[in-house]
Formats: C-alpha cells, structure tokens, sequence
C-alpha cells in the first residue's frame, strides 16, 4: 500500500515474509508466521538511516554487491552495550530485503530516500576533512581510509580530504581558504587537532563577521560550519565527553545522520596574546606544570602524562593569587547537583545565555585593584594559595576518569565549573587526585570548592607581583600587566598566524621543574593541552558558540534505541 505518508507492504528477509512500513518518522519490519501472526518488530528511526541501495550490499570490510532486481539492501545506526565506556557504540547494520516485484522494489528506494532527505535535515552533503597523520599511534590516515571513508560514500557524502604536513596547518586552512559549499568540517586526530579546528571555524566566523575576537566585551557569533571528531590522538577527551566512547565507526555514523550537539567555549583573554579557546579543560597550577612536564618528554608517548603527573605531584607546589569570578544563577543548575549532562539534556535546552546583561559593563575598561565582590556587584573575588584553579565547559570525562573534573557540568547551558582547590597536604591533595578515577565525591573535601560560572579573572596580588619579579632571575618574563583587557587587534585570528612561537619560546623559561631550588612563584595556563605562558588572565564562557556532528552521552538505561526488537 502506497500512502503519501509511507509504505506498507509483504517483503522477505532471507525467505522469510514480514510486513514492512514506513510512516512518517519510522521504519519498521515485522516477521509473520504460517498463522499470520506476528512475532517480532524491529523499528529503525527514518534520521538513524545511512543509506538505501539497489541489490544485496555489503559495505565492511569491502563492498560486494549483487545485482538483482527485487532486491535492496538498507543501512542504519545499531546500538551494542560495551562495557567499560559512559556511552554506547554504534555499528553499521544492514538488512536485505527481497520485493515481490522490482516496481515495488523500486517504490520503497524512491520512499525511503526521500524519507531521509524531509526527516534529517542537517545531514551533511559535503565535508573537509583534516587528518593529523603524527597524532596518537599515528593511524589517522589509514582510520580514516578504512573505517570512516566507506560508510562516507555509502551516505552520498562527498569530502575533500587535507593531510595535514604541519603543524596549525589545518586552522590557517579555515581561516584563508574559501569553503563554499561545505557543511561541515572533520577533523580526525587528538585534543590538539580539535583545538586546530576550534580556533580556525571560530576565527572565520568571527572574520566574516566583522568582530574582534580579542575583545572579551564582544558576543562573538556562533559558527554555522559543524565539526565531526574522528578519534585519532593519544587523549580523544572532547570526543569521549561529546560521544561517551572513543570509536571511529560510531564517530562517522554520528556525522552521516547529521547529529548536532551545541558547545559552550570558554575564550581566555589576556593583553599581549590573541585570544585562546577550550571548551574542556583552562587550568593553573598543577595542570599547567603537568603540561609543562610533559611536553619535556614527549618521546615518552601517551606514558608522559603519568610521569610529569607523579613528578610535579612530589614536587608539592602551590600558588599565590586572587580569583575573581561572575556566578551562574544557581537556581537553574549547580555543580554538586549530581545530575548527568546526557543527550536530550534540559539544562541545556532551557539554556538561553548567549548575552549576559551585566557582563560587559563590569568588564570593559576594569582595572583589578577595583575588584571587588561589593564594588562590582555580582564578582567574588577569592584570594589565597592555590594547588590548582581549573575551568571547564563540560565534564571533561576520559576513559581514566569515567566521571570527570566536573561530573555534573553541562555540554552547552552557557556555564562552566571553576574548581578552585586550596593549598593542602600532598596527602589530602593525592585523595582529591584519586578520587577523580573512581566515583568518590572529588568536590566533597574541606579544601575543595567549585563554582559554576560565567567568566573568571586570575590575578597576581601587588606581594606576588613582586615576588613574580624576583623569578626573573631565573628567567622568566616578568612584565606585569594589569588584566585591563581591552582588544589586542581588529583581526585577532590573523593575529594567530604570526605569534605562534611566544608558546614554543617561552615554555622552559616558565617553570623550572624540580631542577631548580627555588620553587617558581607563578605557573603556566593549560588550555585544553596548550601551554599559556603567563599568569593573569580572563576567562568568558561563549554559550553554544560551535556545534559538533554528535548528540552528547546516551544514557544506557533509557537509549530510544531504534534497532530495538519488540514483541508485538
Ligand atoms: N603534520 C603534522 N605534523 C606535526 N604536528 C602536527 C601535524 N598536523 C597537526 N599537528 C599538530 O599535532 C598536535 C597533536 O595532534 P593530535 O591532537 O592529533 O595528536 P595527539 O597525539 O592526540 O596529541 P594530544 O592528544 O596530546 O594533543 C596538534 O596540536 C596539531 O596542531
């Protein structure tokens, strides 16, 4: 039966009859028996279809087909509970249908593929592609070649592929080229490739614009172009975070149906530097000194990270500063609500923050010494010791921390937790370092606090300022400038271009690791694994101001899933 709607009709899987329909929004396809009675129905959602092609196909590991005239094979999104992962792994599925007839065979291709144009309405017809060939185990191409090209062409997806041969290559691309007509923009490798792209769809939107993204007054406007993440590097946080597993298929299958997942991106400001983005993790202290570490070893791989952890950890350091930061309205959400950002999430979905109406008057033109939480009205200011001060925009969950650094942040709601753990014993600090690998309470500790916020400052109090100078005998720039923050330049990602090596320089002058006495008074900025070398800085959060090709974490117990079979 033929309706304006769908489909109805007999079709066989494997000599068995079923009764198949398309309407609306659903396909489904139920077996009935020698009695006609129905046994059991699968349903696969019309937006969670990949492909309908002519014949019996096989896609993976290569393509076979067989061309018959009554036959057509459909390809679709199918859910596997792994354990060990937040999320859940997808997988290509396929069934292969055999019509009565090739009219009818012929009718439910034409259906089914309009189906899919009316009901998944972002599915991308044309990417760009960046592969970092030197990130993580260095398979990004042969990734990508294998696992996530085919299922491309099966989709109809035409990509025009770059690998890349340097460094920032792929973030100048974006920022210089001319992308007529693509949908959206791929980039298969780590955190630091992301972070490539991040700067580049951003520093375009912004060019094209006209705005200055130095200027932390600014709303700076959201991007059009969307970002698939293919897991290719040594970290893959932001992918496991957005997706809940590191897997390149379920990537791919994400960013063929055309799934839209808003970002916050917290931009850190500082005068002398253009502008940096992180939507995971901005943090001083042990972060920045553990990042510092390890860029020293990095022929040590993926084990560099625990080395310079556990050597910066011996060397027990704290930091001097004051903390100054713009709440979020606690009534809509909180850190310690023990709430999971999952996809479909309200808090996000209610979230409405794109300018914030007290902001910018209490930012532009402020000087620190004015700071003040009864001066400013909505600012606290916090001053003390610090073993780190630590920003993200969402969980910042990874496989060694399931959980977390903030199990309750939330993907795109405009806000990001600032977690501020106050000098302690390296006993105390160890148990808040363990607990983020297990599902103890990281927050619930006397010297622990956390803050949803909107932007934060970091500055030098006038003593450690002069402390900070008498670290320049070891070398260390000692410039102090007051976090005044008015725009660096009229094209900050321009800017970008030519001032990439004051990161490279500067990074062994800035801390002096356990070879030096005298412990360094100041430490480095890690901005979601790039070193920022130097100390005061503020930070905005910019709600949803990207979209990556992903739906956030599927919950587990509650996943719609379509493959689903159901008794009738
Ligand atoms: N062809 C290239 N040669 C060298 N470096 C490159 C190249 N292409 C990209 N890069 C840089 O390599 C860095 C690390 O890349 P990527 O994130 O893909 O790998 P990774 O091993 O996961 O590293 P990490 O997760 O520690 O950032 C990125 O900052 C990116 O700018």
């Amino acid at each position: 039966m033929d309706t304006e709607l769908g489909l109805d009709s007999t079709l066989w899987i494997r000599s068995r009859r079923h009764r198949a329909v398309l309407t609306g929004w659903n396909f489904n396809w139920t077996e009935v028996d020698k009695t006609n009675r129905n046994k059991k129905t699968i349903w696969v959602p019309v937006s969670e279809v990949v492909g309908v092609e002519e014949g019996r196909v096989q896609i993976l590991p290569h393509k076979l087909v067989e061309d018959t005239d009554k036959d057509f094979t459909v390809f679709y999104v199918q859910r596997c509970n792994r354990s060990g992962s937040s999320g859940v792994l997808w997988r290509l599925g396929q069934t292969q249908f055999t019509c009565p007839s090739r009219v009818l065979r012929d009718q439910w291709i034409k259906h089914l593929r309009a189906a899919l144009k009316t009901h998944s309405p972002l599915r991308p017809n044309r990417l760009l592609v960046f592969i970092n060939p030197f990130g993580g185990k260095k398979q990004g191409q042969q990734i990508y070649h294998t696992c996530v090209a085919p299922l491309f062409e099966l989709a109809g997806i035409s990509s025009h592929v770059v690998v890349t041969h340097r460094p920032n290559q792929a973030r100048d691309y974006l920022l210089k080229k001319d992308l007529t007509g693509f949908d959206g923009v791929v980039c298969v490798g780590g955190d630091g490739m992301f972070s490539e792209i991040l700067h580049g769809v951003i520093g375009r939107t912004q060019q094209k614009a006209g705005l200055c993204e130095n200027d932390p007054s600014a709303t700076l406007q959201s991007c059009h172009l969307h970002i698939g993440i293919i897991p290719a590097g040594s970290t893959d946080c932001v992918c496991y975070a957005t997706v809940g597993v590191i897997d390149p298929v379920t990537s791919a299958l994400h960013i063929i149906i055309g799934d839209s997942q808003p970002l916050d991106v917290s931009a850190v400001h500082h005068p002398s530097s253009p502008v940096h983005y992180s939507v995971s993790l901005v943090g001083y202290g042990f972060y920045g000194d553990v990042l510092v570490q390890s860029e020293k070893h990095r022929w040590m791989g993926p084990l560099r990270y625990d080395y310079s952890g556990t050597i910066v950890y011996l060397s027990n350091r704290s930091y001097a500063g004051i903390v100054q930061y713009l709440p979020a309205d606690p009534l809509l959400s909180s850190p310690r609500d023990k709430t999971r950002c999952l996809a479909g999430c309200n808090v996000c979905a209610r979230s409405t923050e794109r300018t914030f109406p007290h902001f910018v008057d209490s930012l532009c033109g402020s000087h620190k010494n004015k700071f003040s939480s009864h001066s400013e009205g909505e600012w606290v200011s916090i001053k003390g010791r610090f073993r780190c001060v630590s920003l993200t925009c969402m969980s910042s969950s990874c496989p060694k921390s399931p959980l977390g650094l903030s199990p309750s942040a939330h993907l795109a709601d405009g806000t990001g937790d600032l977690i501020l753990v106050r000098d302690t014993d390296p006993l105390s600090f160890l148990k808040f370092l363990y607990r983020h690998t297990n599902s103890e309470d990281q927050f619930d500790l006397p010297f622990v606090e956390v803050h949803r916020v909107k932007a934060f400052r970091f500055l030098l109090s006038s003593e450690d300022e002069e402390k900070y100078r008498g670290v320049d005998s070891l070398g260390v720039n000692t410039q102090i400038r007051a976090c005044t923050m008015e725009p660096v330049c009229a094209s900050g990602s321009q800017q970008h271009l030519v001032e990439d090596d004051l990161e490279k320089k500067s990074p062994s002058l800035l801390v002096c690791g356990l070879c030096c006495r005298k412990t360094p008074a100041v430490s480095v900025w890690n901005c979601d694994g790039e070193i920022l070398p130097y100390t005061e800085i503020l930070c905005r959060v910019h709600g949803q101001l990207v979209r990556l090709y992903a739906r956030g974490i599927e919950d587990q117990t509650t996943i719609q899933d379509g493959t689903r079979e159901r008794g009738l």
